[in-house]
């Protein structure tokens, strides 16, 4: 290369936000350019001629010539984001960069030349910590609902159509539950609508305190709530919603007891082979929730 192109190649490197390695095929760091900005990132030339064994722990260092080695395969540019803590990192400076976890992206580009005597890439790293923190939270606040703060009808859905997958190819078994408030335009005739709103977060917080971290409750809107839970056998799910009538009954507003019992009435439907679509599978719960209501309310009931 002439020496003009050289320089040009030189000064864009120095002038782009992003650090620039060339690693080889079993992780031997050959070179460490830009990403100038410990705002940004640590000061990682330093690294220079170590192994990424050497300065990671196992697992991650691991993982690194994992892509390394996929990119050499596919013979293209790839593109990875991981999360990544700088003090798992030995021998750079811990004092000067940022902290806490970030959030990288690795444009990983094969090199036709070899760096001694070994295939190599050049992974140019991305500090999108901000802009990553920014989507989780625009994720977050699309999928939930603002009064109850548990999840919206919108993830209901989505999730519905995902535990549909799971269930027609390996056989999940899942468990919907459409729940209802009772008599709740009483609540709010009597108590005003700010007591209602308190009874529906209440009732979503408790609903929820019942629940495993794989289950997922959604307001669907008003006083409508639905369930999707997983894995769970006819004895699990019956017991679960005796404890969730049960917890409704608990409510109180503001501390003071109610002199009208909160109470909710439950429509359960269990994912069946035969079904066709989700939509099946909610009727199914609507239709058993109709029947809870009809039959006295304060139960649960399955179609
Ligand atoms: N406080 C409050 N009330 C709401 C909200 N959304 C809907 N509602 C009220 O919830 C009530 C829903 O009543 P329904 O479910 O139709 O009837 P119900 O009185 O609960 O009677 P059953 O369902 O038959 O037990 C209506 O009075 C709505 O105005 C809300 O966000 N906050």
């Amino acid at each position: 290369m002439d020496n003009n192109k050289f320089e040009e190649y030189e000064a864009i490197i120095s002038s782009l936000p992003d650090l620039v390695f060339v690693i080889t095929e079993s992780g031997r760091i050959v070179a460490v350019l830009g990403g100038d900005s410990l705002e940004q990132y640590h000061n990682c030339s330093v690294l220079e001629n170590f192994s990424i064994l050497e300065i990671l722990p196992d697992e991650q260092a691991r993982w690194f010539i994992d892509k390394i080695k996929e990119t050499l395969s596919k013979n293209k540019l790839m593109i990875f984001e991981y999360s990544f803590l700088p003090k798992n990192m030995s021998y750079i400076n811990h004092s000067h960069g940022p902290g806490g976890e970030l959030r990288l992206e690795g444009r990983v580009t094969p090199l036709k030349s070899y760096r001694y005597g070994e295939r190599a890439v050049v992974w140019v790293v991305r500090n999108i910590t901000e802009s990553y923190k920014l989507k989780q939270q625009l994720i977050h606040q699309a999928e939930t609902d603002p009064l109850s703060m548990v999840y919206n009808r919108r993830k209901l859905f989505k999730a519905l159509d995902e535990s549909y997958y799971n269930f027609k190819r390996y056989k999940e078994n899942i468990v919907f539950f459409l729940i209802d408030i009772d008599n709740f335009k009483q609540v709010n005739d009597k108590y005003g609508h700010q007591a209602g709103d308190s009874v529906i977060r209440n009732i979503a917080q408790k609903c929820k305190a019942e629940l495993r971290k794989t289950d997922l409750i959604s307001r669907i809107g008003g006083d409508e709530f639905g369930i999707i839970y997983r894995g769970t056998t006819e004895k699990s799910y019956s017991a679960l919603s005796k404890r969730l009538n049960k917890a409704a009954q608990s409510i109180t507003i503001d501390d003071k007891n109610l002199d009208l019992t909160i109470s909710i009435s439950i429509g359960i439907s269990q994912f069946k082979e035969s079904d066709n679509s989700v939509d099946d599978i909610y009727n199914r719960a609507d239709i058993a929730l109709y029947k809870s209501k009809l039959n006295g309310k304060n139960m649960f009931s399955l179609v």
